[in-house]
């Protein structure tokens, strides 16, 4: 699915992103952790053509994302709540990204149905705008809508930041599901340690932008994450 090649990321005299070689096969759920300032987000706004590496590439199905538009046909993200219309009320909101999928209202509305439970009855009937909700709130909202147009390749940075425990966990059984029923290839990146390594199979460790680490987890990969970071 992805393939990333020498990619380097400058800011003034501070290398922030440096992989040299990367592979990420189709169905994979990634954790990309590392501390504060470790490259992730840097990272992940080059896979979405955000902003431009120094050098380098991210190859999507084989092509370069700064060069083409093919992989925002099957690539959904949710990376801070820069991705929503903060004067929308999030019917409004979902009807806008419907519209981009060509989901008519009553399709959107059917398919927000799914939701309910991840919602919690927080979010719909709710006659607030998307600016006036709760910053977990405000990610719901946004991975909801990322996922409408049925993605192969879904980014979320942080995606357990600001939810409360019982969405967490509705969270990672949302994406086991949707690997496990549309084979979605997941990129997470998260400081949750705990969630990280039991809704991924492969770890990604960061530091100052290098790869530290790639490994598929196992029973012991919780432990070894604890033992790193407590360094
Ligand atoms: N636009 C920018 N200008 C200058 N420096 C930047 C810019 N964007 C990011 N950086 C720097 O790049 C480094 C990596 O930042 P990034 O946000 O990718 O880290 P992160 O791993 O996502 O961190 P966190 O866990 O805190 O979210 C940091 O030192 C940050 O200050």
């Amino acid at each position: 699915m992805l393939e990333i090649k020498q990619l380097k990321k400058t800011y003034g005299a501070k290398t922030v992103v440096n992989i040299d070689q990367l592979t990420i096969s189709d169905g994979e759920t990634i954790g990309l952790v590392g501390n504060n300032g470790a490259g992730k987000t840097t990272l992940f706004r080059m896979l979405l053509d955000l902003i431009r590496p120094d050098s380098g590439e991210i190859l999507s199905k084989e092509q370069n994302v700064a060069n083409n538009d093919h992989w925002k046909d099957y690539t959904a993200s949710y990376l801070d709540e820069g991705f929503l219309i903060d004067y929308l009320t999030p019917e409004e909101y979902f009807i806008f990204i419907g519209s981009l999928h060509n989901l008519s209202v009553a399709h959107v509305a059917d398919y927000l149905k799914q939701y309910e439970e991840f919602f919690n009855g927080e979010i719909l009937n709710s006659r607030k705008y998307i600016r006036d909700f709760s910053k977990g709130n405000q990610n719901k909202i946004g991975i909801a809508a990322a996922l409408m147009q049925k993605p192969e390749l879904l980014v979320l940075d942080e995606p357990f930041a600001n939810l409360d425990p019982t969405t967490q966990i509705r969270l990672k059984s949302l994406i086991r599901s949707l690997k496990t029923t549309e084979k979605l290839t997941t990129l997470i990146s998260s400081h949750d340690l705990n969630h990280v390594t039991d809704v991924c199979d492969r770890i990604i460790l960061l530091e100052k932008g290098l790869i530290i680490k790639d490994f598929y987890t196992d029973e012991n990969t919780l432990k070894e994450l604890e033992a790193y970071f407590s360094e």
